[in-house]
């Protein structure tokens, strides 16, 4: 069977290579030539931890195709996934112009029987729409199934999320369409995955509600850290706690400076947007909205507690991205800390393993330093400041570093570091929710 998957971000590669892998003949479409270029030399176009291998050992197997010929591709393939992006308008509501964008064309190629399965994430309605869209403006009468089939993958564990996830949803109206999408997920039926059949509008909702679920819990944590540090309470003993009773469950319970990436503040706006139009609001994710971008100013508050005036001092960040393992700073709360720092006069240095090429294109020209190494950005520095967990920032010789900084202050915002160690080495420390 031939496949298409259109958009070639860290869905639609996740997904193109995936399936060629299950042993599909899979060709990802793009519009971007410069990507589809290096894509076809095994170059990808962002740090995700072994999708560079998956893509080059299915090119090499000739399984896996790279094209930005849309509509030799449809015409080839039975099945269709569409990967593209569907990111916030300044309403809060998704911009669906990249999947209008993609059934038009769908609706100039189509001539024969065809599966259009939706991976992009959509609000509720949106296949039943696309569907209606394809059927207006399609040039022959052959028929057209189309399925919702959200995907549940986190960056920086895209492809073992990929290959052996939690459950496959499945949203259709016609049992062929959907025996058809059931048999390219054989892999995973065969290794007793869940699969959950149901109807569009369903799985559409099932991909909005987990996403919201999970950043109500983080910026419940946030929440009961910040209170913890008002009462002496330690947050990381809390959740431990908490996260015995499997009712609560452990996963998803560690504070920060907030939640980032492309996706989870996107989904949470979405579904608050499309909650309001229904008169059906969403009151409990306004909320959790309102304390997450509260928390990532937290650490404005803690390093002024420290230092007093921030103007002229320098501040060292280490981490950019929004979480470790992904070049990715989409929604990162770097790109909030660090221009507010900047606008109170202070002098920023940045270091991250992997993202910094991504900060600077996203931020422009802010004068911001960025150091080679943790150590280039310490070296005199009045504070450090822990942005996100990556493993490297987890073993830092703390001693050295005391001596390198002009004072040594740590802001660890993802409680990487014990207190007490640290304090033992002579830091003033502030972790999130344990003082
Ligand atoms: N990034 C993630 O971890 C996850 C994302 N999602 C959802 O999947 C969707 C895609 O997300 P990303 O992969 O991050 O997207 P992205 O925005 O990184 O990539 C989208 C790609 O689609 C291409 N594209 C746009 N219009 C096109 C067209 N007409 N024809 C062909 N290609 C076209 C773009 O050039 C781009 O390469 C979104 O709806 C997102 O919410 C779902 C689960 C995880
Ligand atoms: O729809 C999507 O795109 C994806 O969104 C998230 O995946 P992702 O954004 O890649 O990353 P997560 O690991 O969920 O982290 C999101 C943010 O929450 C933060 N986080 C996560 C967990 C936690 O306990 N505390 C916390 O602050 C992370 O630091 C990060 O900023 C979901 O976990 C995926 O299931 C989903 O497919």
């Amino acid at each position: 069977m031939h496949i298409s998957v259109i958009g070639t971000g860290y869905v639609g590669l996740v997904t193109g290579a995936g399936l060629a892998d299950f042993g599909m003949k899979v060709t990802c479409v793009d519009i971007d030539e410069s990507k589809i270029k290096r894509l076809k030399k095994g170059q990808i176009p962002f740090y995700e931890p072994g999708l560079d291998d998956l893509v080059k050992k299915n090119l090499k197997a000739e399984r896996l195709f790279f094209t930005t010929d849309f509509a030799k591709t449809v015409k080839n393939s039975l099945v269709i996934f569409i990967c593209v992006g569907t990111p916030p308008l300044p309403d809060g509501s998704a911009d669906l112009s990249q999947i209008k964008d993609v059934a038009l064309r769908l609706a100039e190629v189509v001539d024969e029987y065809k599966v259009i399965v939706t991976k992009s994430t959509v609000p509720v309605g949106t296949n039943r729409w696309i569907k209606d869209l394809i059927n207006q403006h399609k040039k022959t009468d052959s028929a057209i199934d189309v399925i919702s089939n959200p995907e549940f993958l986190r960056e920086g564990n895209a492809v073992e999320d990929f290959m052996h996830p939690d459950r496959v949803i499945i949203g259709g109206e016609s049992a062929y369409a959907i025996a058809i999408i059931k048999d390219i997920y054989r892999p995973l039926y065969l290794a007793e995955t869940p699969f959950i059949i149901t109807n569009l509008e369903t799985a559409e909702l099932i991909k909005y509600a987990s996403n919201a679920f999970l950043a109500t819990k983080i910026s419940f944590i946030n929440e009961i850290a910040n209170f913890c540090e008002k009462v002496g309470a330690d947050v990381t003993v809390v959740a431990q706690g908490m996260g015995l009773d499997p009712r609560i469950g452990p996963k998803f319970l560690n504070p920060g400076p907030g939640f980032g990436g492309s996706c989870f503040p996107k989904d949470v706006k979405a579904l608050i947007h499309q909650g309001r139009l229904s008169s059906s609001p969403f009151k409990i994710l306004e909320a959790v909205l309102e304390v997450n971008e509260r928390q990532k100013r937290r650490v404005i508050e803690k390093l002024e507690s420290y230092l007093g005036e921030i103007k002229n001092k320098t501040i060292a960040i280490l981490g950019l991205s929004f979480k470790p393992n992904t070049s990715d700073v989409r929604e990162s709360p770097a790109l909030v800390v660090v221009p507010h720092l900047l606008e109170k006069g202070a002098k920023v240095r940045v270091y991250d393993p992997v993202a910094m090429e991504e900060f600077k294109k996203t931020v422009g020209t802010l004068s911001i330093d960025y150091a080679n190494s943790p150590d280039e950005a310490l070296k005199s520095a009045d504070a450090m400041v822990i942005l996100t967990e990556w493993n490297e920032f987890r073993f830092l010789d703390l001693a050295k570093i005391k001596k390198l900084m002009k004072n040594p202050v740590l802001i660890d915002m993802r409680n990487i570091y014990e207190p007490e160690t640290v304090k033992k080495l002579g830091f003033s420390y502030s972790g999130v929710g344990r003082i």
